[in-house]
């Protein structure tokens, strides 16, 4: 495991955090969460029906020691859920249907983690990001002065790392939106030792194109730079122009950045998902995340496509987030 990991790993042993893992029977969930809790990293809590579960894990080979495993059908507590559920939701569901709605394990999870019945959530592996996240957005919701969500992916390879988003949730993010995106990005590579030099990405490089899709990147520069005038941030660059001083030299030489940015804030979630993936599936870059950001408390998102060895890394995490 790289550097990076062992540290996350090293802050949070011992620490006894709570992780919810909504999908039980997934078999890279319950590899992820025996390592976890065989390294007494944390303690994790897995969604599910008990014997389905011990099963699943006695067939693919694995322990759960000191595992808790709810199953919503049977939660004692299910009373005080669903109260707070009614409350949260100001009105829009009814004490009936959040008994219903509180059977599902990504709703039920976020519940236990907005009750502070555990410290954070990692799903995805077996749900799309859609139906992992819009619990998280209902009821844990943004922190006071953040608007918007967004979703960061960790590029890692070798040395090398580096922070791209939003990469999973606002497909047609505002300047505005990819302002606080690139802000909270910022924040976000502090937390991996990464010294932030933020690109905001298009398909021109200081003016080298116009359209409306450009003119809205160079409105998030400026808003972006008006929110955190202490960060290294420019754009709009192309990709080239951000991370190839050479190129940099001849299209944007008066930039701060000079070709050495290591936050990409792409323009749009198409971009986005598509870049992360090329990165990865061409490049060979480790992709760990989507880290959700701006959260009142870590959820995270894994890729369906993720490896028990994803799961695990987006537990250190989320143990971190909740530090
Ligand atoms: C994230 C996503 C699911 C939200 O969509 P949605 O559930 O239809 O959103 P809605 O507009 O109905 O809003 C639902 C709630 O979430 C909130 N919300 C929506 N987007 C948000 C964001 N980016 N940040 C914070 N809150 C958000 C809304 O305010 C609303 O809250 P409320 O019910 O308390 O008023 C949607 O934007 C999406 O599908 N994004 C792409 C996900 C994806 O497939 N990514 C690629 C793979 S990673
Ligand atoms: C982040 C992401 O693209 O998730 P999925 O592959 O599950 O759609």
């Amino acid at each position: 495991m790289s550097d990076l990991f062992s540290a996350l790993k090293e802050k949070v042993v011992g620490k006894q955090l709570k992780i919810v893992f909504p999908e039980g029977l997934d078999e890279r969930i319950l590899t992820a969460v025996s390592r976890l809790a065989n390294e007494n990293v944390l303690n994790p809590i897995v969604i599910g029906n008990k014997e389905a579960v011990e099963k699943k894990a006695a067939e693919i080979g694995v322990t759960l020691p000191n595992v808790e495993i709810v199953d919503p059908e049977q939660y004692e507590a299910m009373d005080e859920l669903v109260d707070a559920f009614v409350e949260r939701r100001k009105g829009k569901v009814s004490k009936e249907e959040a008994r219903t709605i509180l059977l599902d394990e990504n709703y039920f999870g976020t519940m236990l983690v907005y009750m502070d019945k555990a410290h954070g959530l990692v799903s995805g592996a077996a749900h799309s990001t859609a139906d992992t996240v819009r619990p998280a957005l209902q009821i844990i919701k943004t922190k006071p002065g953040i608007r918007k969500t967004s979703g960061v992916f960790i590029m890692v390879r070798g040395d090398e790392k580096y922070v791209f988003a939003d990469c999973a949730i606002n497909i047609a993010p505002d300047s505005q939106d990819l302002a606080e995106i690139a802000v909270e990005s910022a924040n976000t590579a502090k937390m991996f030792d990464i010294e932030p030099r933020v690109a905001m990405l298009s398909f021109s490089t200081k003016g080298s194109a116009k359209s409306p899709e450009t003119e809205k990147v160079v409105e998030a520069v400026r808003l972006a730079k008006e929110m955190a005038p202490d960060l290294t941030l420019d754009g709009e660059f192309q990709f080239d122009a951000a991370f190839v001083p050479s190129v940099a030299k001849k299209k944007a030489p008066d930039s701060v950045i000079q070709g050495n940015a290591n936050v990409f804030v792409f323009p749009s979630l198409e971009a986005g998902n598509i870049g992360y993936k090329i990165a990865q599936r061409l490049g060979n870059f480790e992709a760990v995340g989507p880290i959700l950001q701006g959260l009142n408390k870590p959820v995270n998102d894994l890729s369906r496509g993720c490896n028990a060895e994803d799961v695990y890394k987006l537990a250190l995490i989320t143990a971190a987030q909740a530090l």
